[in-house]
């Protein structure tokens, strides 16, 4: 059985066009209906802000503030979470050097970590800027399966930062000329075990999910994708962690030359690529037709926010932008079923109403126009 996570209230103080905006929400699906550049992905973006990492578009934090606003954003909600009834306040201070930092406050506490944000609710989203998805930089695709293992393992951002970190170390002496085999053997050392420990999270997360979509399949109204990881140990995907570990650790002490002479670690988790396949039509999803890649991209993304209420218990809440303009008039009906079947709270955006009539009043309506909210 899969409980609700919902907010319940959202206030927004200077943060991208809104000025002062609040709002009281009835728990059901909200639909945004606004025109272009009103400030319906602002707000989506608030509450993707809501977990751990930069939000639905990534942002560097001096760019969200309100311009012309003396300080900076400032995100309160007040949430049915996993762990009952919380009050977060998120946003931005300016540290002594002059640069903005961000904050999080938990029922009125300091938190220690954005990532016990995770322990009330978990935010998932699907925009416009991922429809490129299968054909652009493999970096997009990487950042897309790491933000799917993190919302069910916060861990996996930290191990990916530290993994970065001592990349970044290697890098430099490799740069510098300074084949200390010590300093170089720790440094490798730690890197082998986080790659490692990186790769095998992902590798569970695709085994998860393809479990999932198989058991769908017959039922769903969105084709079904197969998932696979390519680009890192491809030879050796069966092995266990220890041996895979040891293959790694040997391999970055080999090419150390090779690396130094590359100008970066040319083996590592961080060139591994997701490869997405149409199942029913057996092809790489890169060469799908676009509707169809979107199709299968909102099918992805269905199938992982099921997996994240199977595996905590709570329906995530889902953000997405945009997502009924492609769709003709059944697959729209059905999605809507497909989200409301999960059992959350969905926010979804749109410049025409009519396009969300099928959900009847399953959702409420909120009208924005000019960064200012209206029920
Ligand atoms: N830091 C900021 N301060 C003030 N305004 C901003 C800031 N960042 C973005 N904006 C403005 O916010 C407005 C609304 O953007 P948003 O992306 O939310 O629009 P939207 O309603 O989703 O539009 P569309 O339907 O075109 O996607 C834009 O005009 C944008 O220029």
């Amino acid at each position: 059985m899969t409980e609700k996570t919902q907010i319940t209230r959202l206030k927004l103080t200077d943060f991208r066009n809104y000025d002062q905006a609040g709002l009281s929400l009835s728990g059901r699906h909200v639909v945004l209906v606004g025109e272009n550049g009103a400030g319906k992905t602002n707000f989506m973006e608030a509450i993707s802000l809501l977990s751990p990492g930069r939000g639905l578009r990534r942002a560097v934090l001096s760019d969200v503030p309100r311009i012309g606003a003396p300080g900076g954003f400032a995100i309160f909600a007040a949430v049915d979470g996993m762990a009952g009834d919380v009050e977060i306040g998120t946003g931005t201070e300016t540290a002594d050097d002059g640069n903005p930092v961000r904050r999080l406050r938990i029922n009125g506490t300091t938190a220690r970590s954005v990532d016990e944000l995770t322990d009330h609710l978990r935010v998932l989203w699907l925009t416009p800027a991922m429809d490129g998805l299968f054909t652009g930089a493999s970096a997009d695709r990487r950042r897309f399966l790491d933000r799917l293992v993190l919302s069910l393992d916060p861990a996996h951002g930290r191990r990916a930062n530290d993994f970065e970190r001592a990349m970044r170390s290697r890098n430099k002496l490799l740069s510098e000329g300074r084949f200390d085999p010590t300093w170089l053997s720790g440094i490798e050392q730690q890197m082998a075990s986080l790659g490692i420990a990186m790769a095998a999270a992902r590798r569970e997360m695709i085994g998860l999910l393809a479990g999932l979509i198989e058991s769908d399949r017959q039922t769903s109204a969105f084709p079904s994708a197969s998932l696979a990881l390519t680009g890192f140990l491809d030879d050796h995907a069966d092995a266990p962690a220890f041996e895979l570990e040891e293959l790694y650790l040997s391999q970055l002490s080999q090419t150390r030359y090779r690396d130094a002479a590359a100008g970066r670690t040319l083996d590592g988790p961080h060139r591994a690529d997701l490869v997405v396949r149409h199942l029913e039509k057996d092809m790489e999803a890169g060469r799908c037709s676009t509707g169809e890649q979107k199709a299968l991209l909102i099918g992805l993304v269905l199938a992982h926010a099921r997996l994240v209420a199977t595996m905590t218990g709570f329906a995530p809440i889902l953000l997405l932008d945009e997502i009924a303009a492609h769709l003709d008039e059944n697959r729209r009906a059905a999605l809507f079923d497909r989200i409301d079947a999960l059992g959350g709270q969905a926010f979804m955006t749109g410049t025409d109403r009519g396009m969300f009539e099928a959900l009847g009043d399953r959702a409420q309506i909120v009208l924005v126009e000019d960064g200012h909210l209206a029920t």
